[in-house]
């Protein structure tokens, strides 16, 4: 496959098993391939009718998967994780054609997806209840049962991932799903969801439904769902939660940041360097997690700039499908024009651009509609810049200076979001004396955006709440129920 030939003409709706053109509609979108600004698939927008297919399919399959055993959910995720892994190079070329994310990223993308239905697969089993012993031979005890038809909605940053990081506990605690994925992004939750089916799960566990906004709110106040699982921004969380309020829903909220990175004196500095890239060029910057505020201490301020300066600029942008491509181009055009905006105004407020922030037209002449950018690093930065405040979903670092611990921790929390921290320094008391005072979700010392399944992912603040991956998922995706049971006789109080 190259850049400049995939065109989808199946639908895009998935339904009992089967990709399905959508019952109404209202609207269509159209999905770019952003390398090259091409159309790659026109769909409709469900309406509500589909919507309630959708949902009234995934509740036939819910009545047949939550009365399997763990053990026989673990095994059809185990055989989806196995088909995914072999298939990687299929799924990580769509994913890079559709997101514009580099073929090298779209791959740990595509790993981090089957390792998650791996894990979930492995705790599937292992849900269980308590036995509680109560007076005169009275016991009660637990079950932990699924909460129903749940709906996931995704951004388009991580297409499949996202997916995958909601469908795998979701399906291991004995739920199905329905999902929707980013307008800009259709394509790749379709495999997905036919591999779900390929590996056993019944027909309909899975659905995909198409839209926007609309499409989603529909989903979210259908009567019959039982959980909201988001990732997207803050402005639609808050309308996702406000209508999931009315229905009494529980959410699960994974929301915007703009996390602070915090560089000691005393770190390593080549580690931190990379550190600094990592939080914030992977996915052309489009990363929620992102460090995008660079705290340095002043003693290695200019030393670090030169090298990091050094490092950006050595990044090969160009066509995400080309393995020496480690930066593509951003999801779409108004998203690109946001980013250079922000640049813009940074230089307005007195940062200094030290280098990248302009458009970049790669040579390739099929590239030359493309939305590309060069990743930029911003010096002379103040807390109170708008490049500093409000998250750029782009390649753009913003470098801070500070002198001391105290200082630096009360300017890193002074934001309202809360997604992720990271700090780099020798020095193994700062790091988790620091660590324990940063107000965020996910935290890392020496180190930064790795996210292995095992570990829970997920903010604090306005970036959201509930958790993805690691144990503690399976009590977003599942209830208690307690059982009560008399061994003796009614004590009755009348
Ligand atoms: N914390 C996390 O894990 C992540 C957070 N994000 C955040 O997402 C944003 C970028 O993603 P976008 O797709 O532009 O976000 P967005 O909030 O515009 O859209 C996200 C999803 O919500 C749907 N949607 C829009 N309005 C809706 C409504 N009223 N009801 C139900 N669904 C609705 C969209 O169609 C899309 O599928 C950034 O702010 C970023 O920080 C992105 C990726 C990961
Ligand atoms: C994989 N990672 C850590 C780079 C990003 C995951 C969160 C997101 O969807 O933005």
């Amino acid at each position: 496959m190259r850049t400049g030939s995939f065109v989808v003409s199946q639908p895009l709706n998935y339904r009992g098993g089967a990709r399905v053109q959508p019952a109404d509609a209202s609207g269509s979108e159209t999905a770019f391939e952003p390398a090259t600004g091409r159309v790659i698939a026109t769909f409709s927008c469900s309406g509500e009718k589909e919507v309630n297919l959708a949902v009234e399919d995934a509740k036939a399959a819910f009545n047949i998967w939550r009365q399997k055993s763990g053990l026989e959910r673990g095994r059809i995720l185990l055989e989806a994780a196995r088909i995914i892994r072999e298939r990687t190079d299929e799924i990580a070329t769509v994913e890079s054609i559709n997101n514009g994310k580099s073929i090298l990223e779209a791959r740990l993308d595509i790993d981090t997806s089957w390792q998650c239905l791996e894990y979930y697969a492995g705790l599937a089993g292992s849900m269980a209840g308590e036995h509680i012993q109560l007076p005169g031979g009275s016991f009660g005890y637990t079950r932990r049962e699924p909460l129903g038809v749940c709906v996931g909605i995704g951004a388009w940053n991580y297409p499949f991932q996202i997916a995958s990081w909601k469908s795998a506990p979701a399906l291991a605690c004995g739920n199905a799903m329905v999902f929707k994925p980013s307008p800009f992004t259709p394509v790749s939750a379709l495999l997905l969801a036919e591999i779900y089916t390929e590996a056993g799960a019944p027909p309909g566990l899975f659905n995909v439904v198409q839209g926007g906004g609309a499409t989603g709110q529909l989903l979210c106040q259908h009567r019959d769902v039982a959980k909201v699982s988001f990732t997207g921004s803050v402005p639609t969380g808050t309308k996702i939660m406000e209508v999931a309020a009315k229905g009494i829903k529980p959410v699960t909220l994974e929301l915007g940041g703009k996390s602070p990175l915090i560089i000691f004196a005393d770190c390593n500095l080549e580690n931190a360097v990379k550190g600094a890239l990592m939080a914030n060029f992977l996915t052309q910057g489009e990363v929620c997690c992102n460090g995008t505020r660079v705290f340095v201490q002043k003693e290695i301020l200019d030393k670090f700039t030169e090298q990091v300066v050094q490092q950006t600029q050595r990044i090969k942008i160009g066509d995400p499908l080309l393995e020496g491509t480690r930066m593509g181009p951003l999801i779409n055009r108004p998203h690109l024009e946001r980013v250079l905006g922000f640049v813009k105004g940074a230089k307005e407020q007195g940062a200094k651009v030290l280098c990248g922030g302009d458009p970049y037209v790669p040579e390739d002449p099929k590239l030359k509609d493309g939305y590309f950018m060069r990743p930029c690093v911003l010096g002379n930065c103040r807390d109170d810049m708008t490049c500093v405040k409000e998250e750029i979903f782009g390649p753009v670092m913003s470098i801070l200076s500070f002198d001391t611990e105290a200082e630096v921790l009360e300017r890193a929390n002074n934001t309202s979001f809360g997604l992720a921290a990271g700090v780099f320094t020798r020095d193994l008391q700062r790091a988790h004396r620091v660590v324990a005072e940063l107000q965020a979700g996910v935290c890392f010392i020496n180190n930064y955006n790795v996210s292995p399944v095992e570990l829970p992912f997920g903010g604090y603040k306005k970036s959201g709440f509930g958790r993805e991956n690691g144990r503690v998922t399976i009590e977003h995706y599942s209830q208690l129920k307690t059982v009560c049971v008399e061994m003796g006789d009614v004590e009755s109080a009348f």
